[in-house]
């Protein structure tokens, strides 16, 4: 577990640098995220057992995550799916190489809505159980997240701590987003 740890720790950090790049965030402003001692990359181990009534049972509830972004390991079990505006819910099957990372709500705030958080879900099987494995990669608690803009677009959100959303978050779950835009 530590080895997957670390593994996902340096896996993360080359996205996070990718995607905040790609962003037009610069070096010095990068470096308030990464020289934080306070640990920001954390697992979550997920079991669904056999449900004899999978329609009638939900494994997971459609949920956004709060993380910058979150990667998912799934065993050879189907159930997690993504909500797509048109299509509904969007099975993501299982690729005995494939990890799925999904995009959380700080990317969604920070990227001033163009990476837009995914609505995602599990549901259950009658026949086999699953397992998955969330590593969920998030800037410190007390990093201030704000819109990376271009040019003169409008910021969407109000700027405020990691602590601040997480605790809206809390509080008022899918209604967080909307709790801090600006218009
Ligand atoms: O089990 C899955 O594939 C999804 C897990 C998940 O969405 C979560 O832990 O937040
Ligand atoms: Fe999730």
């Amino acid at each position: 577990m530590e080895n997957y740890n670390n593994q996902m720790k340096v896996l993360a950090e080359k996205l996070r640098h990718m995607i905040l790049n790609f962003l037009g965030m610069n070096s010095e402003e990068e470096k308030k995220w990464v020289s934080s001692k306070n640990q920001f990359g954390v697992i979550q181990l997920n079991y669904y057992p056999c449900c004899p009534e999978p329609d009638r049972a939900m494994g997971l509830a459609p949920h956004t995550d709060s993380s910058f972004f979150t990667i998912i390991h799934q065993t050879q079990t189907n159930g997690l799916q993504i909500f797509k505006e048109c299509l509904g819910w969007v099975p993501i099957n299982p690729d005995p190489n494939t990890l799925v990372v999904i995009i959380g709500d700080i990317l969604h705030i920070m990227s001033n809505a163009r990476f837009h958080c995914a609505l995602h879900r599990a549901i259950v099987n009658n026949t086999k159980e699953r397992y998955s494995m969330a590593y969920f990669y998030a800037p410190p608690p007390d990093y201030v997240i704000s819109p990376l803009v271009f040019n003169s677009d409008v910021p969407c959100f109000h700027a405020l701590t990691v602590k601040n959303y997480i605790n809206i978050k809390a509080k008022n779950f899918g209604g967080a987003l909307s709790l801090i835009t600006t218009t």
